[in-house]
């Protein structure tokens, strides 16, 4: 689908094709062809080889790589691409990176994807690539190993710490060679940014369900001036408190609760403790919902589900957010996602998230306080 998009955005076939043939051991057959999905024209690329069944190690994969005569901006995003999908299927399978075989990912017709996206980007010679939130599709879908449910192990190791969400049909939408090209090539993820639209490449994905255009969209254009950025300035919006004091619950239980109404739609959910009638030690659940009937419905049932009270009390307040997008950024070859709040384009605060910080640290051995900082640093200077 990407490279079906980057033909379509106007990227020679022979740029491709060139990349491509610098690294395959046997002819890749590489075709562009014009689509419809649910009514809307798109590009459909075809890459068909001989032996798209073979098995290959991260070793021989890398090998491929390295000894091709491809240009080094382009041998560089494919190495790294592999590389994340090595990491994520050694971490799915518990393996040792290096132990890591290649099924359907080290077949050449997935090479010539990686390798093929990596020319495409390079030839585009972009500044900044913002991809949206993830769609991952839903269902089953036959692997190696058998059935597994969509999304698959290595596409959500792939994206951690990267806005994705399943749905919206029962197909696999995101595979892990596509999850890893977008995490590399990504330099943020979020909405459109404020820009003058160039040139649209729209690529066909195999399927055409009915109901979804099962298609990839790459917009090319110049950055504007981002005081002009609505989705920069803050959101009010009306959220709901529901609270009670309860007295009565095992205290070994609130980390579970609080952990079960974030999961029944819960912005926050929090405890503070106070001293109740007959001076007896207790605490108050607080929980945010957005005030939308289901979620609140939703949420107070799971209140009631997971506590001991018998009444809450409920209150509608205005909540102002921040417009929030997320960069990806590298620390000691770990990727850290960064959160950065916005109030009127200007920056308002730059967040690494913990637990990318965290597996960073614990990876590399470094205090985890370092890391943060240096991911932090790192998304200032990326966004400056
Ligand atoms: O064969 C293996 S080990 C395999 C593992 C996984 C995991 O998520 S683990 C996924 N898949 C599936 O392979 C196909 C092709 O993926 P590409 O990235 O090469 O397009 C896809 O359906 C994956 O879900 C295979
Ligand atoms: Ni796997």
């Amino acid at each position: 689908m990407l490279l079906g998009a980057l033909v379509d955005a106007g990227v020679p076939l022979e740029v491709i094709r060139d990349a491509v043939d610098a690294v395959t051991p046997e002819p890749v057959e590489l075709r562009a062809e014009p689509a419809t999905r649910n009514g809307f024209a798109a590009t459909r690329c075809l890459v068909r080889v001989a032996d798209s069944a073979t098995e290959r190690s991260w070793a021989d994969v890398r090998r491929l790589v390295e000894d091709s005569s491809l240009d080094p901006a382009v041998l560089d995003v494919a190495l790294e691409v592999f590389g994340r999908i090595a990491e994520a299927e050694a971490a799915v399978h518990g393996v040792a990176v290096d132990d890591v075989h290649f099924h359907e990912v080290g077949a050449l017709d997935s090479i010539a994807d990686v390798v093929g996206v990596a020319a495409g980007f390079v030839h585009l010679g972009l500044d900044w690539l913002v991809c949206s939130p993830v769609a991952l599709g839903g269902g089953t879908v036959r692997i190696a190993h058998g059935a597994v449910g969509v999304p698959a192990p290595a596409v959500v190791e792939l994206l951690r710490g990267l806005p994705s969400y399943g749905g919206p049909v029962d197909l696999e939408l995101t595979t892990p060679t596509g999850a890893a090209l977008l995490a590399v090539l990504a330099d943020e993820f979020g909405p459109q940014p404020p820009m003058a639209v160039d040139t649209v490449g729209v690529g066909a994905g195999g399927r055409d369900p009915a109901g979804h255009a099962n298609v990839v969209r790459l917009v090319v254009g110049e950055a504007v001036d981002t005081d002009a950025n609505p989705a920069a300035e803050q959101r009010t919006e009306e959220a709901l408190v529901i609270e009670a004091n309860v007295d009565d619950l095992d205290p070994r239980l609130w980390p579970d609760v609080i952990a079960a109404l974030l999961d029944a739609g819960a912005s926050d959910a929090w405890l503070t403790p106070i001293l109740m009638k007959k001076g007896r030690p207790a605490h108050t659940l607080h929980v945010l919902v957005a005030a939308d009937a289901d979620a609140a419905d939703a949420v107070r049932r799971e209140v009631f589900r997971q506590t001991s009270t018998i009444g809450v009390r409920e209150q509608t307040f205005a909540k102002v957010a921040l417009d929030r997008e997320f960069v990806a950024v590298e620390v000691d070859g770990h990727r850290v996602a960064v959160k950065l709040a916005r109030l009127d384009g200007e920056l308002m605060n730059v967040q690494p998230e913990y637990a990318d910080v965290r597996a960073a640290a614990r990876a590399t051995g470094r205090p985890v306080k370092d890391v943060l900082a240096e991911a932090a640093a790192h998304a200032r200077e990326a966004t400056s």
